[in-house]
Parts: structure tokens; C-alpha cells; sequence
């Protein structure tokens, strides 16, 4: 008949040489929108957006049509039944325009005035309650009822697609992304694994918030206040480092006034990334990644989409990143991090448009994570001139630790209850009339976090973050936090490193490089189970290596704890400002 493998093969090039023009037309069209965001650019990109949409429809009922059980060459299998999951491309065109146009877009536009992250400076820098939670509630009064609105619209498309393409509903369709059947049981024991990091880096945190804010604040058997941790959605506390810090006699070095009185500019900061990879032997960037990159944001005061992002044009040759950058420390790591998916790109760039993507979501994230956790070395950062005096004691040794678990283990429970709660909205668990008390009992539960002042189903603060927004699933982000460390282990061990995990840094390491280079070139063309034992020699995630690089903190925080009869967890789970009624 005619959908036999002869035919399979040259529909496959088919689809090749159009997916190509239609992906670099679309993402011109989608770039040209978010660094320009006005009306014309928008309908611009919804045109484009639905051409591909009207591709991938065309092309993922075709491939349905061959019989693939009976073929032979196992790639032509694996690329027919990736092509048949084409998630809202599945949709009746009207439906489809719906769902594009009032896709709750993500407001972090930073239009001079109202930029999302003016606010966010503010919940960096401010140690005043008040101003604190003015920003905190600004920011979600700004955005989250106008999301709320169409939020309910967009679970039912988005259900709706998702079952025209098999699954039981939207959080199934994220979920396949991992292809295991055991996914949400093995996040459970990962998260479970993980608690005791969490639990007590909140009670000594809760502790030093107790010092500076006071008693009428905090309960130190209770919640934490979420606007207290020097972050909009508290899913990083580095930037109360300075309230927490365990030897305050050694601070350290604030490397953001390094690099301004270093006079670092932005494009310094991508060449110093760029370095770090080419350092392993890995890809360096083409001239069009400098000349079409947006590396700050725009002098002429044009409305653009801030959120960092890593652009691949699909014509192996076209790479940008879009970022607002700022000369401070969270912006170089940011930086590196973006650095990490353009690797990717350049390191897949020659297989089929098929496999053009992360092994799965998570080691896409991970790439520039584990770079980072390289860079964000004592040692490195010494050798970049960062850094003022050569030697760390053990006393700013565990400062310097704090700094990297107020990053990485304080963004645990967030990052898991970022799509456990998005799974529950989507399979119906949480009805509409309960997002927002839904959305609180899960920071509760997971992050013991309270909000700082009563909150109504007029709010939607799940809005607040850039990615519920804009809709795009976080897991990856959970997942990666772990894996960037087995990774880390695996490469250390690569580059011969003794000694203590944390004082690593694969910097120069061809080994390393050689490593990184045949699971990123693989692009996502096999199993990451598989992948992830070319790199670790395991086929699982576990928390071992986590454990490993935290165990100097965990012993510290653990002694800290029990000399303070610190409680762990939030017993008082009353948010504060109930009691006072
Ligand atoms: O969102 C990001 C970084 C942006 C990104 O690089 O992951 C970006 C997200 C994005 C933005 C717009 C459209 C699509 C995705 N992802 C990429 O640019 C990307 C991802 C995969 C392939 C190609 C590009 N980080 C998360 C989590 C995170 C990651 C690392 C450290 C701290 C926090 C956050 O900020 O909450
Ligand atoms: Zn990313």
C-alpha cells in the first residue's frame, strides 16, 4: 500500500526540508514580536505561528497513516511517532486562534513604568517590610486578575488538545515529555530525599529573619512571610544572604562590585561564557549569534520581552540570546545559563529537525547549570580576578556554601510544586472557584511560605511567575536542579578532581568537554535513561550527588539547629495575620 517505509522515508525528507523554512520563518516572526512588542508584530507572529500549526496538523495525521509496527529501520519509527504529537496544532483552526491570541500572555513585558523587573530589584534589595510587601502585592495586583480571566479558557483548550492527541489531559501531554510511567511516584521519593536539606535550611533562615524582622513577624514554629526572601516568587533567597550569613565576621566578596569596578560590560560577560565552553573543547558561537543577539535592552525605548531566552533559527547556522542583561553576578550565571541551550543548539544543529531538542526538558536546563556550578567555584571565580584574597577558610567556606544552597536548595519546593499544582488544574483536582487558596496550600505545604497579607479569589497569584503565564511546564527546572549535580560528580570525576565535590572546576577540561559533547550531539534522538548513563553510569536521577556537594552545609545547619532547639518544619501553620482577627 501506500504508506509503506519506501514512502515513510521521503515523506520524512519531505517534512525535513519544509519544517526548516516554516520553523526559521515562524521564530524570525517570534523574535521580531518579543524584541519589538507592538500590534503588527504580534499579528505578524500569530500568522506564522498558525502556519506552522497548519504544518505540523498536515504532517502529524499523515505520519498516522503509516503502519509503523510492520517497519523495519527503528529511526523511521521513532521520527514517525514523534511527528504525531502536535499538542494545539491538534485544534479546530478557530479554536486554535483562540488559544494563540488570548494565550495568557506572560506580563513580564518591562515597558519603561511598569517593568516586571523594577520590582523585582525592589524584592532583591529592600530589608524594609513595608516596601517589601508593597512591590510583592503590586506586582501580583498588576497581573494576576487580568490572567485569572482567561486562565479557565485556556485549562479547557488545552485539555481539549491534549486529548486530541491521545493524552488525559494537558498535564498527561507535559508529562510524556519524560516517557516514564513511574514519573510522579519518582518525583515524590526524589522530593522526599531531598526534605531534609530544605526543612532545615528554612528553620536557620527562619531564625535569622526572627533577628532582623522581629518577633511580630516571624513564628519561629510557622510559616515564613513569602516577601521576606529577597525574591518575587521566593524561589531563590540568595540575595538575603547578607541577613543569614553563618560567620558574619568573614563576608564575602560582593562580586557584582568586582565586576562594576572592573568595569565588565554585558558583551564581556558573553565572551567570558563563551570562553568557559570553548575552554572544554565544546563549539563556539557563529559571527550571527553577535551581530543578532539582544544582549540588552533596547536604548530606544521599545517594549520588549524580558525573560532571559535561547533562540535556534533551524537553519544550523542562525543562534541568539534575548537578554535584558545587567552587570551583576545573577546576570553573568543567567548568561551562562542561556549559554548552555545555545551549546545545545550548535551541538545538534546537524540532525534531523526531529531530534532538534534536549534528550528531555531537563538536560536542556541542566547544561548551563552545571557550568555554573563550575564558575560559582571559589576557584574560578579566584582565577577570573573576582575575587579578592586567595585563600578560603572553613568559616568562609561555609558562607560560601550557604550562598549556593540559598540559591539551589531553597528553589526545591518551588520548582516541584510549580507543575504539581499546574497537573492538579489540568486534571480537574483544583476547581476554578479554588485556584488561588489552592495555589496558597501548596506554598504552605511544600515551601512553608505564608502570604504576607490576606489573599481572595479576586487574585491569581500563580500569575506572578513568568512561566504560569506564559505557559510553559517547570518541571525541567526541578529536574535539572538534581541532575546538574550528577553531572557535575560525573565530570569532575572525569577531569581526575579529588577531594571535595564543591571545590571543583572543570574549567580547561577536554575530558570533560569530550563527555558533554556526546550526550549534547545525541540531541533528543534517544532515551535519556540510556544518554544518562553514557555521562554517570546510572539510568536513574537520585539525589546522591546533591546530598554529596550539601553535606558540609547539611552538618553545619544540622549542628546550628540543634544548639538553637530550632523546630523543623511549621507546626503553627496558621499564616500570621489570621491570628490577629
Ligand atoms: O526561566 C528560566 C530561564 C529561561 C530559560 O532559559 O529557561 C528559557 C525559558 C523560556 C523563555 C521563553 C520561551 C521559552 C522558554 N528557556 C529557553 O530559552 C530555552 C529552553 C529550551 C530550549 C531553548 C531555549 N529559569 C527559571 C528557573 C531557573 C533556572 C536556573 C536558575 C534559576 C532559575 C526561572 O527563571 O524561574
Ligand atoms: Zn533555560
Amino acid at each position: 500500500d501506500f504508506y509503506n517505509e519506501t514512502m515513510a522515508k521521503i515523506f520524512l525528507q519531505y517534512y525535513e526540508n519544509t519544517t526548516r523554512v516554516v520553523w526559521n520563518r515562524f521564530m524570525e516572526a517570534s523574535w521580531n514580536y518579543v524584541t519589538n512588542i507592538n500590534q503588527q508584530n504580534l499579528e505578524e507572529m500569530l500568522l506564522k505561528d498558525m502556519e506552522r500549526s497548519q504544518h505540523m496538523l498536515f504532517f502529524g495525521t499523515q505520519a498516522r497513516l503509516f503502519k509503523i509496527a510492520r517497519f523495519q529501520d527503528p529511526v523511521v519509527k521513532h521520527m514517525l511517532s514523534k511527528l504525531q504529537n502536535i499538542d494545539k496544532a491538534a485544534l479546530p483552526k478557530d479554536e486554535l486562534q483562540e488559544v494563540m491570541e488570548g494565550a495568557p500572555r506572560s506580563p513580564g513585558t518591562c515597558s519603561p513604568g511598569e517593568s516586571g523587573d523594577w520590582w523585582e530589584d525592589v524584592m532583591a534589595t529592600s530589608r524594609d517590610q513595608k516596601e517589601l510587601l508593597w512591590a510583592w502585592q503590586g506586582w501580583r495586583d498588576a497581573v494576576g486578575p487580568q490572567v485569572r480571566m482567561t486562565f479557565e479558557r485556556y485549562v479547557q483548550l488545552s485539555n481539549k488538545a491534549a486529548k486530541l492527541n491521545g493524552y488525559e489531559d494537558m498535564g498527561a501531554l507535559w508529562q510524556s515529555m519524560y516517557e516514564s510511567d513511574t514519573l510522579e511516584q519518582d518525583l515524590e521519593h526524589l522530593y522526599q530525599e531531598l526534605q531534609p536539606l530544605y526543612l532545615n535550611l528554612h528553620a536557620y533562615v527562619r531564625r535569622a529573619l526572627h533577628r532582623h524582622y522581629g518577633p511580630e513577624l516571624i513564628d519561629l514554629r510557622g510559616p515564613i512571610p513569602a516577601h521576606l526572601l529577597g525574591n518575587m516568587w521566593a524561589q531563590s533567597w540568595v540575595n538575603i544572604l547578607d541577613l543569614v550569613l553563618p560567620f558574619p565576621k568573614k563576608p564575602l566578596d560582593d562580586i557584582t562590585r568586582n565586576m562594576k569596578v572592573q568595569h565588565w560590560k554585558p558583551e564581556k560577560m558573553f565572551i567570558e561564557a563563551e570562553n568557559f565552553y570553548t575552554s572544554l573543547g565544546l563549539l563556539s558561537t557563529p559571527p550571527d549569534f553577535w551581530r543578532k543577539s539582544m544582549m540588552e535592552r533596547p536604548a530606544d525605548g521599545r517594549e520588549v520581552e524580558c525573560h532571559a531566552s535561547a533562540w535556534d533559527f533551524y537553519n544550523g547556522q542562525d543562534f541568539r540570546i534575548k537578554k535584558c542583561t545587567e552587570v551583576t553576578i545573577e546576570d553573568l550565571l543567567s548568561i551562562f545559563h542561556q549559554m548552555g541551550h545555545i551549546q545545545y543548539f550548535l551541538q545538534y544543529k546537524n540532525l534531523s529537525v526531529i531530534f532538534r531538542a534536549g534528550t528531555n526538558p531537563a538536560f536542556e536546563e541542566a547544561v548551563g547549570l552545571v557550568i555554573i556550578l563550575s564558575v560559582f567555584s571559589h576557584k574560578h571565580l579566584l582565577n577570573k580576578g573576582l575575587l579578592s584574597h586567595q585563600h578560603q577558610d572553613s568559616e568562609e567556606e561555609v558562607n560560601f556554601l550557604m550562598g549556593i544552597a540559598l540559591d539551589k536548595i531553597a528553589f526545591i519546593p518551588f520548582a516541584y510544586l510549580m507543575d504539581l499544582s499546574r497537573w492538579k488544574v489540568f486534571d480537574g483536582t483544583i476547581q476554578k472557584d479554588v485556584y488561588n487558596q489552592e495555589w496558597w496550600s501548596l506554598r504552605l505545604k511544600y515551601q512553608g511560605l505564608c502570604p504576607p497579607t490576606p489573599r481572595t479569589e479576586e487574585d491569581f497569584d500563580p500569575a506572578a511567575k513568568f512561566h504560569i503565564s506564559a505557559s510553559m511546564p517547570y518541571l525541567r527546572y526541578f529536574l535539572s536542579l538534581v541532575l546538574q549535580f550528577q553531572f557535575h560528580e560525573a565530570l569532575c570525576k572525569a577531569t581526575g578532581h579529588m577531594g571535595l565535590l564543591h571545590r571543583c572546576d572543570i574549567y580547561n577540561s577536554k575530558m570533560a568537554g569530550k563527555l558533554l559533547e556526546d550526550v549534547l550531539k545525541l540531541g533528543s534522538s534517544k532515551p535519556w535513561p540510556e544518554v544518562l548513563e553514557k555521562i554517570t553510569g546510572e539510568t536513574k536521577v537520585p539525589a546522591k550527588a546533591i546530598m554529596t556537594y550539601s553535606k558540609l552545609l547539611l552538618n553545619w545547619l544540622v549542628t546550628e539547629n540543634v544548639q538553637q532547639g530550632e523546630i523543623l518544619g511549621w507546626p503553627d501553620f496558621s499564616c500570621y495575620f489570621e491570628e490577629k482577627e
